[in-house]
């Protein structure tokens, strides 16, 4: 089965983040032809999935535990390789690519995860900050990053905290600004809400929103049905590793 979705209007642009949007003619970001993951205990991840996201669209994938949600989105960024089939993202052959073309395309997909992942004994800024000084920025281009990203998520007054000094939700907007701060031009989100009460779980949803209305092509698995409902966005269900368009 391929799935098409439509590209909604993202006509706003803003400067800065997401900057790198728009760098290739194809109209389609993301690509997977009769894509299959097992995994070596023989668990099936995958099953002959197909699909195509257009640049600038939102896509939510939902399913039960176990549908398949976070292998998908590990395929995409390439911690995983498909068993079989073709995964593309941003007109690279993920499941190709090796070594340094591989973290060449990571650095062109912010990843959020539902455990946020931060670094405790790291401020806020050193968090966000800690990606780029790995990827090489200067200095100064880490300073001149730093502030914008800081206001998308509503952090600035937070700058200087500990991640153990935050809630749960500026927590994950920590995690949101690092994956962001990079201005990748796909951003992956998997269970973002998951350990979110319903405020800060709609406050992560407005930011990927606002993100995606910067130009960011944005896929966000979530078992969260208050989420798909108020997300208004196109879904796709996983079950049992099989893909199927809506509920
Ligand atoms: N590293 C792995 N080794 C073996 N099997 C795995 C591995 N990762 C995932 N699986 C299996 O692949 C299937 C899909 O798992 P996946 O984590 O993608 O589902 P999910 O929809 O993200 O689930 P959840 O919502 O609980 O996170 C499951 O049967 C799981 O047990």
């Amino acid at each position: 089965m391929t799935t098409v979705l439509g590209h909604p209007s993202n006509s706003q642009t803003q400067p800065d983040v997401a900057a790198n949007a728009t760098t290739s003619p194809n109209p389609v970001m993301v690509k997977l032809q009769g894509v299959t993951k097992s995994y070596p205990n023989g668990s099936l991840g995958v099953f002959d999935l197909s699909l195509e996201v257009k640049r600038g669209d939102f896509l939510l994938i939902t399913g039960p535990s176990g549908a398949g949600k976070s292998t998908l989105l590990k395929l995409l960024y390439g911690a995983e390789r498909p068993s079989s089939g073709e995964v593309i993202v941003d007109d690279l052959n993920v499941g190709k690519l090796r070594g340094d073309r591989l973290s060449l395309l990571r650095r062109r997909i912010g990843v959020v995860f539902q455990d946020y992942k931060l670094i405790p004994t790291r401020t806020v800024s050193e968090n966000i900050a800690f990606v780029l000084w790995a990827q090489g920025y200067t200095r100064k281009e880490i300073q001149r990053r730093l502030p914008p990203t800081l206001k998308v998520v509503g952090l600035q007054h937070k700058a200087n905290c500990f991640p153990d000094e935050l809630s749960g939700g500026e927590q994950q907007r920590v995690s949101l600004a690092r994956a962001i701060v990079g201005t990748p031009p796909v951003l992956l989100a998997d269970e973002p809400t998951g350990n979110l009460d319903p405020d800060n779980s709609r406050q992560v949803l407005n930011i990927l929103k606002k993100l995606n209305g910067m130009g960011a092509t944005v896929i966000v698995t979530t078992h969260d049905e208050q989420l798909v409902q108020m997300s208004r966005q196109p879904v796709v269900q996983l079950r049992e590793g099989r893909l199927y368009r809506g509920f």
